[in-house]
């Protein structure tokens, strides 16, 4: 019955959909965390209005549900500019892409999101637009064929992606602003919980929004996804009981544990990676594709949605050879490491 709130890429359903919309901070100063990229925008955005010109193109990439999304919206924001959105995989024909560019007012941002997947023919026509603001368009066919150039309006154009190491470099280096996003500590999620539960009207201990923040895999869509779950088991069922409402740390305790997620705040995919590491292929080191087969999830989503979070808290590294389970994995599962385990955990630490 309980569902595990497994992968944040997953596109939420209608209502939930809104209440992200309605957490989604609209302002530099609501955005918690990620300092660096927030004091830097600050500094960027301030120059870009000094001049009146529109803020240099920018590129967010990081893991699922960290916010890029919502940093695009306040950054349009902020710079009183109209957002126009895309993704990769909508703008299949360069015709798409040229309509949306020659429809851009000055100081616009265009909005792209999973960037790394544009077609390459699409991705052509943004060279010039980013670099010249100008588009060269083909007109007639045959002998009568010429290239019309199109002069557009400044704008700035922002990228997201979830996977940096599949953009083209020259599309790449067309981008003046380059912000990678990183995991939020349990401090940070706690402020976004209870940013999120007054926005909520939840009535939520400062207790219970910490268990729900540092067991939400440092990814803030997560946090108010458990904090959604967990609310809802607050005003139905507790472990002492009927609720009143109110979240505690037991109340979360009891909820986050109903719904798969461990003391260390992984998943039901998280362990299934793990234990097909260390009990299917010896602890490593293994190819993702190996394990993507094993566990039945795409190879592609292992790579930039689980991975990152597991090599970050250090329940796999990275070999040369492979993926190797390290110490912190065996002992989280209680599981006997290999003999041959403990030279990889030597070499991991040396
Ligand atoms: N820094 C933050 N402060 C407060 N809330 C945040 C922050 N970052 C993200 N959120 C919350 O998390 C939700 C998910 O963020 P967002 O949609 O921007 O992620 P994303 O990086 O675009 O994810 P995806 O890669 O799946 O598109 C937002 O609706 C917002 O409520
Ligand atoms: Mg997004």
């Amino acid at each position: 019955m309980t569902t595990a709130p497994r992968d944040a890429s997953a596109p939420l359903p209608g209502q939930e959909a809104d209440l992200e919309k309605a957490l989604r901070p609209r302002a530099l100063d609501d955005f918690i965390g990620q300092q660096k990229i927030k004091d830097n925008l600050r500094v960027f955005i301030t120059a870009a209005l000094q001049r009146g010109e529109a803020l240099d193109h920018v590129i967010l990439s990081g893991p699922p549900g960290l916010g890029k999304t919502t940093l695009a919206f306040i950054i349009a924001e902020e710079m009183g500019a109209e957002v126009k959105t895309t993704s990769g995989p909508a703008l299949d024909k360069p015709a798409s892409i040229a309509g949306l560019l020659t429809n851009l007012n000055e100081g616009d941002v265009l909005f792209i999101d999973e960037i790394h997947r544009l077609a390459p023919v699409v991705e052509e026509y943004l060279y010039s637009a980013m670099e010249d603001y100008a588009i060269d368009i083909l007109i007639d066919s045959g002998p009568s064929a010429r290239s019309v150039r199109i002069a557009l309006p400044p704008f700035t154009l922002i990228g997201a992606t979830t996977r940096k190491g599949l953009l083209t470099a020259p599309l790449r280096a067309r981008f003046g602003v380059d912000f990678r996003y990183d995991y939020y500590d349990a401090d940070l999620l706690r402020r976004i919980v209870l940013r999120s539960a007054s926005l909520m009207d939840v009535e939520i201990e400062e207790d219970g929004a910490h268990e729900i923040a540092r067991r939400s895999r440092g990814t803030p869509r997560i946090a108010n996804k458990l904090l959604r779950r967990t609310r809802d088991f607050a005003e139905v069922e507790t472990a002492a009981g009927p609720g009143d409402g109110r979240v505690t740390r037991a109340v979360a305790d009891h909820a986050l544990n109903a719904l798969d997620v461990d003391e260390a705040g992984l998943d039901d995919m998280d362990a299934r990676i793990l234990l097909t590491l260390m009990e299917k292929h010896d602890g490593g080191p293994v190819g993702v594709s190996n394990i993507a087969v094993t566990v039945g999830e795409d190879s592609g989503t292992i790579e930039e949605v689980y991975e990152p979070y597991l090599i970050q808290e250090g329940f796999i590294a990275r070999t040369p050879r492979g993926r190797v389970a390290t110490r912190r994995a065996y002992e989280h599962f209680d599981i006997v490491p290999p003999l041959k385990q403990s030279d990889i955990f030597d070499e991991l630490l040396g």
